[in-house]
């Protein structure tokens, strides 16, 4: 191998009681929020269909303009409490909230920035109310953070000269200050998701990203730091020059998924993917007609996906300016909701099965327990299912409690039979099994 000074500290996955949470969680949701929701898109009359959290880029504004919108940050509609009450609906275990995203706005009144809640006419600290409101229904919080900052004059895309250099260590000093900050105001975070992370500038400073892990580690004993945030001795992200993954989890599938049948290697490693409900909207966009949607049926079967490959998923929501949610996201958080109240125990703390995947849908696997989640219905009304070897199928129930007839029809395999009423959308069979007999 070669040898590494910021490599992974760790090979395989942790088995810590924190990491332990954060896999067992397996649904959350993400929270984009900050001036950006302000002009929802669009600029001076202009319509952008690109990501709305964005617009200051696509728009071409400068920082100083772009930030003048903190005069109008005033979330009249915004209460911490039915935000939270909605996550705790929706069955996520877990919010990440962007504290701060690219263009610099942080939702917290740092002492280190002038471009902050506090510094608006609303002036409270709306992170501080979330945390509260979160942990208070039981939900745990992670805290999305850009090191990108595009109001801060000493960020640099690259390190090209000396002066660059100086600058940038000030930029590291800042951000490491604004880090502690967070972990000392907010020790009930679990987690911090590192973003803006991509430019060479942190590639060529591999080092701060490992001191920056460490920094939180040793300030919050157990918080699960994601892969974004590292780069090696030689720039490589996410898998160090070894190919050994840096970071507690993998957070590379955003908008994405692993394939079920040729991506099986991400089964070795913790991993948690991110979606949007239109195709690329993570802040508030005016219009949500300028791409396709997903139903919640798509956005289920992305949850159970995840999940059914040892993963977790995160589905975002952009709030508006005003602090309110919009219907198509209320909606959403209903849908899901309601099925992952009658569905959930194939979701939350199980894992990947290891069985072979049926075009029928997903397997999860908890204890001496594999969840059957059924997308796709056959006409044939039997669902085959291969077991690995040495594994037999004791019994099949659905989630009424109800049995359906499992048939061996060869060396670990069978049908299970349809349920003779199948339910209304996705449903789940649990099936009893034996290992090594
Ligand atoms: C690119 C990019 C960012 N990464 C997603 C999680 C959003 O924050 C988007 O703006």
């Amino acid at each position: 191998e070669i040898p590494l000074k910021y490599g992974a500290n760790r090979l395989g996955k942790r088995s810590d009681a924190a990491m332990k949470k954060f896999r067992d969680n397996r649904l959350g949701a993400f929270i984009h929020w900050g001036l950006y929701a302000i002009p929802g898109g669009e600029w001076n009359g202009k319509m952008y269909n690109g990501a709305a959290e964005w617009l200051k880029s696509w728009a071409k504004v400068p920082a100083d303009e772009w930030l003048r919108l903190m005069d109008q940050w005033n979330p009249e509609k915004f209460n911490a409490k039915v935000w939270a009450k909605m996550a705790r609906k929706m069955g996520v275990k877990y919010v990440k909230i962007t504290t701060k995203h690219h263009e610099g706005f942080c939702l917290w009144p740092s002492k280190y920035s002038n471009y902050t809640v506090a510094q608006t006419p609303y002036k409270k600290d709306i992170l501080g109310e979330l945390v509260k409101a979160y942990n208070d229904e039981g939900i745990d919080v992670h805290f999305y953070f850009s090191v990108m900052d595009w109001s801060h004059p000493d960020y640099r895309y690259d390190i090209k000269s000396k002066d660059d250099e100086v600058a940038f260590a000030r930029f590291l000093e800042f951000t490491d200050n604004q880090l502690k900050e967070l972990a000392t105001r907010y020790p009930t975070v679990k987690d911090f998701w590192f973003d803006g992370t991509w430019d060479a500038s942190i590639k060529k400073n591999g080092w701060w990203t490992a001191h920056a892990e460490q920094m939180l580690k040793d300030l919050l004993p157990g918080v699960t730091i994601n892969s974004r945030l590292r780069a090696d001795d030689y720039g490589k992200r996410h898998f160090d020059s070894n190919g050994h993954l840096m970071g507690d989890y993998e957070s590379g599938y955003e908008r994405r998924l692993p394939d079920p049948v040729k991506d099986l290697k991400v089964t070795r490693w913790d991993w948690e993917a991110c979606m949007t409900l239109p195709e690329n909207q993570w802040g508030y966009h005016k219009d949500w007609s300028l791409s396709y949607v997903k139903t919640p049926l798509e956005v289920l079967e992305r949850i159970v996906h995840a999940v059914s490959m040892g993963g977790n998923m995160v589905v975002n929501f952009g709030p508006q300016a005003d602090g309110d949610f919009r219907r198509e996201e209320k909606e959403m958080a209903d849908a899901i909701g309601k099925w992952m109240q009658q569905y959930g125990e194939c979701i939350y703390g199980c894992d990947y099965a290891g069985w072979d995947k049926q075009p029928w849908g997903y397997y999860t696997h908890k204890g001496k327990e594999v969840y059957m989640i059924v997308f796709n219905p056959p006409y044939s009304k039997h669902l085959v299912v291969k077991t690995p070897k040495g594994t037999k199928i004791l019994k099949a129930t659905v989630t009424n409690g109800k049995e359906v007839a499992v048939t061996e029809t060869a060396r670990n395999e069978y049908n299970v039979d349809m349920p003779a009423k199948a339910p209304e959308g996705p449903f789940v069979i649990k099936l009893q099994i034996e290992e090594n007999v």
